[in-house]
């Protein structure tokens, strides 16, 4: 018998509404290390809400929603947000952009750590050859690479992925997605990935949430049957 993962993220009972509109009632679920987990339904059903409970940003109706101890400490989650395109004129190199999320990167010069941090973020988005790239001469994939490499800066445990590739195309789309699967087979980051790409899901993805009118369903993506 194959032995279970750390839980990363349990809910139990979870219950959310706003006003009269019932999100998901009774959820119960295990999101365990090293999983890809999916989280799928149409608009407006409660994925980002899903999310801003797992933050603490909203509070449940009901029930409770736990984070194991590692992802107390908010450097322990990565977040990368929806593609947003940017300017041509953007001075910045990517290496210089991915520097942007350490805390004192206003000083003119890094520590040997800090440098360590960008060189294996950059190694990890496979972005070391082009770490002089300006990043609005950049491709697509490659930008959205770069605030991928951003938010695995301080090598989190948990990485949420918000429609990261929505507006991608195809081969950006996968350039994308082959990166984060590196990083969630090789550094064993968890992933939680919100998406209506079900050619992504079916093939990256391990486990899945959906929510669907005030229902839910959970499983395995191998069930999605293709979907
Ligand atoms: N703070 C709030 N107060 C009242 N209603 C809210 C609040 N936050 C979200 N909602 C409503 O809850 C529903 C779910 O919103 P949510 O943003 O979680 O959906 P979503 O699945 O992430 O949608 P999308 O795919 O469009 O991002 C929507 O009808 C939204 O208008």
């Amino acid at each position: 018998m194959s032995e279970l993962s750390a839980s990363l993220i349990s809910c139990s009972h979870l219950t959310m509404a706003f006003g009269n509109k019932q999100l998901f009632t009774d959820l119960n679920l295990v999101i365990r290390q090293g999983d890809f987990f999916c989280l799928l339904g149409a608009n407006g059903t409660g994925k980002t809400t899903f999310i801003k409970l797992l933050l603490g940003k909203e509070i449940p109706t009901n029930g409770k929603i736990e984070l194991a101890t590692e992802l107390h400490n908010a450097s322990n989650i990565g977040y990368v947000p929806q593609f947003r395109n940017i300017d041509a004129n953007y001075p910045l190199s990517i290496e210089n952009f991915v520097a942007l999320k350490l805390s004192n990167s206003l000083k003119p010069w890094l520590s040997k750590k800090e440098k360590g941090l960008v060189t294996q973020a950059l190694q990890l988005t496979g972005l070391t050859a082009k770490r002089q790239q300006i990043l609005g001469k950049a491709s697509g994939g490659e930008k959205q690479r770069a605030y991928l490499a951003q938010a695995i800066l301080n090598q989190p445990e948990l990485l949420i992925l918000d429609e990261p590739t929505a507006s991608l195309d195809k081969t950006a789309k996968y350039e994308v997605l082959e990166t984060v699967k590196q990083l969630n087979e090789t550094a064993g980051t968890t992933i939680i990935f919100i998406s209506h790409d079900w050619d992504l899901v079916n093939k990256y993805g391990k486990h899945y949430l959906e929510f669907d009118s005030g229902q839910y369903t959970t499983g395995a993506t191998a069930d999605l049957g293709g979907k």
